[in-house]
């Protein structure tokens, strides 16, 4: 159990914040064998706490500063816009307790939260996606200088309880990884739609063509997954040549498919640099 065999004995993971991603890693957690009682979350809403409590079994509070007091990890799982205020109020107690800090948030970086919070903590900043809330996540990592190799364990248990895990060699990367996996099951959301809207255009029934879409989108994403074949040649595999495949790609790869790709992640990771100023200027 990763709990105990990397983490000494029984540590305490606090979450600050019990919204979607919380419960997802809260969740996660349990399944992989953390404790109930390893787990603790603060959240200033009791609808959240109870959804939490009644779904999970695990101990919620309303007061951030008492999950910060004992908590050995602790989880920064609120929106980046309050973590500014959240993270200062809590620094006398993590200056006191001194606990591997894990952050979640969009766009704040690791020195401005790090200075929120007093200064001098071991952090890790890290980027899941949606798909956490299924447990088939993609999370990039990045970790301060004051993490130790036991602590980049701990950090990385703790997402790849909601899918897998990558570790970056620089912070600036999470912008790109933002742009790529933290946004990304939105483009392929917006692909299915369009397809899905297409084929109902050109005559199919629409429970029929969302079927086949997601189902489309799902085999593709295995068989990339297995790994046997670049998907550029599985790609090339599905096209016969003078087939229908190679007339639809045409037409995608001539409406600038590839460079408009470009563009949208350039646009986000523009936006995570800029969010990231935004926030780091602030509190
Ligand atoms: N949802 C997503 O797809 C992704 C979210 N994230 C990050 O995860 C973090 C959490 O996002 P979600 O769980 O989606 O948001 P959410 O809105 O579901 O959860 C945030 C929780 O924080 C609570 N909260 C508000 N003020 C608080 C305070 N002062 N102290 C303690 N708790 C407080 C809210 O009541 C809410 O339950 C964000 O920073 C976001 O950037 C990162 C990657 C993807
Ligand atoms: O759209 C956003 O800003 C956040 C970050 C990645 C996913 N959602």
């Amino acid at each position: 159990m990763a709990s105990t065999s990397t983490h000494g004995a029984h540590p305490l993971i606090g979450f600050i914040g019990a919204g979607n991603m919380a419960r997802s890693l809260a969740s996660g957690l349990l399944k992989n064998g953390w404790g109930k009682n390893q787990i603790i979350l603060s959240d200033p809403e009791p609808s959240q706490r109870q959804a939490i409590e009644s779904v999970l079994g695990v101990k919620t509070l309303a007061d951030n500063q008492a999950v910060a007091a004992q908590a050995d990890i602790l989880v920064l799982a609120v929106k980046p816009q309050a973590l500014g205020e959240v993270a200062a109020a809590l620094a006398p107690s993590v200056q006191k307790k001194k606990p591997l800090v894990v952050s979640i948030a969009a766009g704040v970086r690791l020195e401005d939260l790090d200075r929120w919070l007093g200064g001098g903590l071991p952090i890790v900043r890290a980027m899941p996606n949606t798909a956490a809330l299924i447990g088939s996540g993609a999370s990039g990592l990045y970790a301060n200088e004051r993490v130790s190799e036991a602590m980049r364990n701990q950090a990385e248990s703790i997402l790849r309880a909601v899918g897998v895990t990558v570790w970056l060699a620089d912070e600036s990367l999470m912008d790109v990884v933002t742009a790529l996996s933290g946004s990304g099951p939105a483009y392929f959301f917006l692909v299915m739609e369009t397809l899905e809207q297409a084929a109902i255009e050109s005559g199919l029934d629409p429970k029929q063509a969302r079927l086949l879409t997601l189902e489309t989108a799902f085999g593709a994403a295995k068989m990339a997954l297995e790994g046997h074949e670049e998907p550029s040649q599985l790609r090339r595999r599905v096209t016969s040549p003078g087939g229908t495949t190679e007339q639809a790609v045409k037409v995608l790869e001539q409406g600038g498919i590839r460079p408009l790709f470009k563009k949208a992640i350039e646009a986000a990771v523009n936006r995570s640099r800029e969010i990231a100023d935004m926030f780091g200027k602030k509190a």
